[in-house]
């Protein structure tokens, strides 16, 4: 029953903590690829707006709805805060409109919103709302997320604030609690411990196992990684000791660290004494990505990336599945900023469909989401691996009723994979224990995965423009369907130079245009990406001085 007029007197605390909350007036802001992200100081209002929201969403769903305030790799002065749906996934597109119309109404037409999305959406006033919340380490965080608790409570939702958790954290929190604890216990002790079990099942099979130490120094971008690592400590077997770098204690957040840091500027963050031939990686600022790398004994840096994890899993995965007799469908699902070469690889070495979907993590998850086992990574290093519910129901099936024991035991490899990974979202701390476990396992070392395939040199650069909706992009971003005649320029460019590919698109977190391009060389993307970003600013209406040769 969309009762919403008749409680008129929700209406009036409505606006008194709408006031305590106020919009500046003028701004408008998007729900993107990633939520809201902004300076802080602009965010009091959307941070109410989206309490607001999650108690509809929670009602219209008859769930609890998640609502995570953080801005991940960006700067400490920024924030940000994206809702998380029933089952731990990104909020449904058809709600980020909602989401972007609350966030944009001035003061005075809040009341009008929020009825309109109660109708629209059939919200039922008088079902229970339910929000579990949780933030970032950033300075404003704690504020903000008071703000979100208003706007919960206004409309007379419950809410359950976890305070200082990881993203991949709340959605798993969201997850258990919807699945009726079938995912596992809504508590911090419950993910440690569902992850600790199942990794420690996995290292006693490893051949190193009792022989030497696993040893991996980890840069958590001086975010709350480094917090919920140290909790996490006491739950790790001794075969495996992390040594925590970038711990939040000395330097600022994101600062000249962390995963986005390190895969952009293709070199070893700040505060990481990194000797040769260690093991490091490194978490975003709210710990769903990472990144490993190691410095060889020249003093090369080595970066591994979203897609050589992927193939590192997928590899795995694959042998597993074959060992236990079974053939499931499997699939990666790439974005069109994976390497070429990482592609290449997975479709003719590993022998395993590649599909190329839109830039931003919801639709790989939903592409996923078709196949027994689907591999998830962005290049950046944000994935996790998803199993169909058939697919897992075999797999524990026959991990305790089959007889071939070599058949069993691989079910069993399986099944405690499935436990490690965190389903709802990619996440460092579920992600590195997959990885650790798989190098430990096949008994390989960072260089011998690394040497799987070579990348292809590649170029990532940003373009300034007046408006960069006026790039619209088809085949998984691929090509530029408008302004005209930009698709024909950077078609040209690319037959110019050997084995290369570029492609543009509009940011959904930035106000810049992407450039890619790859090509037999370095000198050569970098020439193919400087070339297609003039072509961007001449066509699609650069702003300020045209882009420099790198
Ligand atoms: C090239 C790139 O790394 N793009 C990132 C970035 O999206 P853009 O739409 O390209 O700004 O932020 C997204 C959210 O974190 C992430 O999903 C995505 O991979
Ligand atoms: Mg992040």
């Amino acid at each position: 029953m969309l009762c919403w007029e008749r409680r008129e007197m929700d209406f009036e605390e409505l606006k008194r903590y709408s006031a305590l909350h106020p919009k500046p007036a003028g701004l408008t802001l998007q729900y993107g690829t990633a939520g809201f992200r902004s300076k802080a100081q602009q965010l009091e209002h959307v941070m109410f707006r989206m309490g607001l929201l999650a108690a509809l969403r929670s009602r219209a769903m008859g769930a609890t709805i998640g609502v995570m305030v953080t801005a991940s790799h960006n700067p400490e002065e920024d924030n940000g805060v994206k809702l998380i749906d029933p089952l731990g996934e990104m909020l449904h597109p058809s709600w980020e409109e909602y989401a972007t119309q609350l966030a944009n109404a001035e003061d005075q037409e809040l009341q009008e919103i929020v009825t309109e999305i109660c109708q629209k959406a059939a919200v039922n006033q008088r079902k229970d709302a339910s929000v579990f919340i949780g933030r970032d380490t950033r300075p404003s965080s704690k504020e903000l997320s008071q703000a979100v608790i208003d706007g919960i409570s206004v409309l007379g939702g419950q809410y359950h604030d976890y305070g200082l958790v990881t993203t991949p954290q709340l959605h798993y929190m969201v997850c258990c609690q919807n699945t009726q604890g079938q995912y596992g216990k809504p508590t911090l002790e419950g993910y440690y411990q569902k992850l600790s079990k199942a990794f420690t099942e996995l290292i006693k099979k490893s051949l190193s196992s009792g022989e030497a130490q696993r040893q991996l120094k980890i840069d958590c971008a001086n975010g709350i990684g480094a917090l919920k690592l140290a909790e996490m400590e006491t739950y790790f077997p001794k075969e495996v000791q992390v040594q925590v770098y970038n711990d939040g204690t000395k330097e600022k957040l994101n600062y000249l660290c962390g995963a986005d840091f390190v895969k952009v500027h293709q070199k070893p963050p700040k505060g990481l004494d990194m000797k040769p031939n260690e093991s490091c990686c490194s978490f975003d600022g709210d710990a769903d990505r990472i990144v490993y790398y190691y410095k060889d004994t020249a003093g090369h840096f080595h970066l591994i990336d979203g897609d050589k994890i992927a193939t590192l899993i997928s590899i795995f995965l694959k042998e597993l599945l074959a060992k236990m007799g079974q053939t499931l469908k499997m699939a990666v699902v790439q974005t069109a900023y994976a390497n070429g070469s990482s592609t290449r690889y997975l479709e003719e070495t590993v022998k395993v469909p590649v599909h190329c979907v839109k830039t931003g993590v919801k639709h790989l998850h939903h592409k996923a989401q078709e196949f027994d086992v689907g591999i998830y990574f962005e290049a950046n290093g944000h994935g996790t691996v998803l199993f169909s519910k058939a697919a897992e129901n075999t797999i524990r099936q026959l991990a305790k009723e089959e007889k071939d024991v070599a058949k069993r035991e691989a079910a069993k490899v399986l099944e405690n994979m499935i436990d490690l990974i965190n389903q709802t979202v990619g996440d460092a701390i579920s992600d590195m224990l997959v990885i650790e476990a798989i190098l430990a396992l096949k008994g390989l070392t960072l260089q011998q995965w690394d040497a799987l395939y070579n990348d292809f040199p590649s170029r990532l650069l940003k373009v300034q423009v007046a408006d960069r909706q006026v790039i619209d992009t088809t085949d998984a971003e691929r090509r530029a369907v408008t302004p005209p005649g930009l698709q024909e320029k950077i078609d040209a460019l690319v037959k110019k130079y050997k084995l290369s590919r570029a492609f543009v698109r509009p940011s959904g977190t930035e106000d810049i245009v992407r450039v890619y391009a790859e090509a037999d060389t370095q000198e050569n993307a970098d020439a193919l990406a400087h070339e297609v970003s003039l072509a961007v600013y001449h066509l699609a209406g650069g702003k300020g001085a045209p882009p420099q040769p790198i």
